[in-house]
């Protein structure tokens, strides 16, 4: 949390040297929203990181944020592997061999979210409706609120009220692709407001950008249908970031 104040509280011609363009590592990117198709924009700046271990581009990320991220990526790596080896029994996935870590864990993307406090909320989206790509979302948020899951009605959105010290752990479309409909992802959205500003750090675990992702066949070899198809995971990654966030459209791009 700190970390993001700091670093979005950066003037910003600081912070204008971790857009793309300026990057001193590609490890290490500021963004802004996309235009969402309601016509209404998404008010946030974010600073992602992709972290790979023993990448020595970390030195090259922001000083004021870096040792906390990387501080948190180190205690949250293992509460990652366990919710991983929790959901696969639940698959009953016995063997969590290479090919499956490639698969669900191969990359880690972390972002500072940060939503500036917004004169006009009614007129504008924190992050649009959408489900995360990933395998699964760790995410950390402050006390501000305002993030909202999709209830079991399209129409209804629950606030993820915060709780000091909670993580919240979305499934993400991968976790929905690789288990053929057993566990499906999460649609959903912040919204900002007027008073105050918000940061929140979503991990993201993602499969590697070769890795290739379809139903596990573990779960195929009794004769079940696939729903989807194998898919290239830089190629779902690219479509998602081609259009923004638009519900759970994404899922589309794999469908059989
Ligand atoms: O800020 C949040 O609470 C959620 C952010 C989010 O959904 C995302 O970055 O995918
Ligand atoms: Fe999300």
């Amino acid at each position: 949390m700190e970390a993001g104040h700091k670093f979005f509280e950066l003037p910003s011609e600081e912070k204008r040297k971790y857009l793309k363009e300026n990057s001193p590592t590609p490890t290490v990117q500021l963004k802004t929203s996309f235009s969402l198709a309601e016509k209404v924009l998404e008010w946030k700046d974010f600073l992602m990181h992709w972290y790979f271990p023993d990448d020595e581009s970390v030195n090259l990320w922001p000083a004021v944020s870096k040792d906390q991220v990387l501080e948190y990526i180190n205690w949250a790596k293992p509460v990652i592997r366990k919710l991983l080896e929790v959901l696969l029994k639940g698959l009953n996935v016995k063997e969590f061999n290479e090919s499956k870590e490639s698969q669900l864990m191969g990359a880690l993307i972390v972002d500072l979210m940060h939503y500036p406090l917004c004169p006009n909320p009614e007129l504008a989206a924190g992050v649009g409706r959408h489900a995360d790509i990933s395998t699964i979302t760790i995410l950390l948020q402050d006390d501000v609120g305002g993030l909202y899951v999709q209830g079991t009605r399209a129409d209804q959105w629950i606030h993820v009220t915060p709780v000091k010290g909670a993580l919240v752990i979305n499934i993400g479309d991968i976790l929905q692709i690789v288990s053929n409909d057993r566990y499906k992802s999460i649609e959903h959205r912040v919204i900002v407001n007027k008073s105050r500003n918000r940061v929140s750090v979503p991990i993201f675990l993602n499969p590697k950008d070769d890795a290739v992702v379809g139903p596990f066949p573990e779960l195929l070899e009794s004769g079940e249908k696939p729903i989807y198809k194998n898919v290239v995971f830089s190629d779902y990654f690219n479509f998602f970031f081609s259009k923004g966030p638009e519900g759970k459209k994404t899922l589309e791009f794999a469908k059989v």
